[in-house]
């Protein structure tokens, strides 16, 4: 339906013309064809001139566009380019750059989420706690991660703010529960965790982990179902699953071997040895090094550029390499969280974590 009700003017056309000169947002090659084809109906009508050769491609795909008009009518197609700029100029002027603070999407408390050049970027915000994950925060992440797998963000950033970029599961997650209630809530915890890596099994875009600073246990095994995984020199890689008396989630067991080989994931996952990241990335688990005092500047510079690539082709590619091993990480992801739940029940993990807790023995 048209926007202007009395139809658009001469006028009109003429100052939509110069509108679409001041867009600071490039609108992209098929909005631009659009306004091509649109400008010429209502300049020349219908499209009357040969079709430019094979090889002449740019011609080809305007003439194409134009002539796809058909017979319609020039004050028609006046109307569509008004309207057409019109909205482009609303976007356009609701797109212009931010202070973080403006961009900051509400309704998280533990995660800060803002989006911005076609990234998304979700930052875990406890830096008191170095960002130990609470039931809260993995609902967050949830929720932050079904949000952007709709909007239009091209890539999506899973950071940490503060020194550390997780020290994984909240111990306290395990406390204050009732005698009574020990069963109930493993089985709670298992069902939350399977739901929190089945999002990573299923996210439909590309995801990438700024790891920041040090990451230990859950932060760290969900690693193997990023796409890219950039470190801080100052990153370490630590899985303590045995000194808490837990085994391994997050898929790690499946993907660990598979990126690493047996010997260096047993080494990680069984013997809990703490990798530099260096060490980390020799072993494949991350993608590139970066030194600390450059690191988000290098990081954010590559990212700006890749999010810039086309953005259906890399999330089809993205899809089609995780689609062949979806079910498979489905079924590893609910035999760990299986063997979790009876873990959690043990003596070896209580004690590990009251140790923990009154400060006995730090990792
Ligand atoms: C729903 C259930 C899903 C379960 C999924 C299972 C996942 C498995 C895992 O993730 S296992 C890994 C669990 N994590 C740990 O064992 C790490 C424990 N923390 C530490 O060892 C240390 O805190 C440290 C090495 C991360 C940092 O040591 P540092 O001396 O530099 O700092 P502090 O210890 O003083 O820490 C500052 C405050 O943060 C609290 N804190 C840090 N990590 C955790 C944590 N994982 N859980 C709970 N609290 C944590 C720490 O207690 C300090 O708090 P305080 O200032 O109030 O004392």
């Amino acid at each position: 339906m048209s926007k202007t009700a009395m139809g658009a003017s001469q006028k009109d056309f003429e100052s939509a013309m110069n509108q679409v000169k001041l867009l600071k947002k490039d609108p992209g090659n098929e909005v631009k064809l659009k306004l091509y084809a649109l400008y010429k109906q209502t300049t020349e009508g219908p499209c009357n001139t040969p079709r430019p050769g094979v090889f002449d491609l740019i011609n080809k795909a305007k003439w194409d566009a134009w002539n796809a008009l058909g017979n319609l009518p020039k004050e028609t197609a006046r109307q569509n380019y008004v309207d057409l700029v019109s909205d482009l100029s609303s976007s356009d002027s609701s797109s212009q750059v931010k202070p973080e603070a403006d961009r900051k999407q509400p309704g998280y408390e533990t995660l800060v989420v803002t989006s911005e050049d076609s990234i998304t970027k979700i930052m875990m915000n406890r830096p008191a706690k170095k960002n130990a994950l609470t039931v809260q925060m993995y609902r967050e992440i949830m929720l932050a991660l079904e949000a952007a797998s709709k909007d239009d963000s091209t890539l999506i950033v899973l950071t940490g703010n503060g020194d550390y970029y997780s020290s994984g599961n909240d111990l306290m997650n395990f406390m204050n529960i009732p005698p009574g209630e020990m069963e109930k809530e493993a089985k709670n915890g298992a069902i939350l965790l399977r739901d929190f890596v089945g999002c990573f099994i299923d996210f439909p875009k590309p995801l990438v982990a700024v790891i920041n600073g040090p990451a230990v246990g859950i932060s760290v095994t969900i690693l193997g179902l990023f796409d890219l995984v950039y470190a801080s020199d100052r990153a370490t890689f630590h899985t303590p699953f045995t000194h808490l008396g837990q085994s391994p989630e997050g898929c790690s067991s499946y993907t660990f071997p598979k990126i690493m080989g047996q010997a260096k994931a047993a080494e990680m996952l069984m013997f809990g040895k703490k990798l530099t990241a260096r060490e980390a990335c020799a072993q494949g688990l991350v993608t590139e090094v970066f030194p600390d005092s450059t690191f988000q500047k290098e990081v954010w510079t590559r990212l700006k550029a890749y999010s810039k690539l086309p953005r259906n082709a890399l999330h089809i590619s993205k899809q089609s390499i995780r689609n062949l091993e979806k079910e498979k990480l489905h079924a590893v992801n609910a035999g760990e969280n299986s063997v979790l739940q009876e873990r959690w029940l043990s003596d070896e993990c209580m004690n590990a974590v009251v140790s923990f807790l009154s400060r006995k023995a730090k990792l």
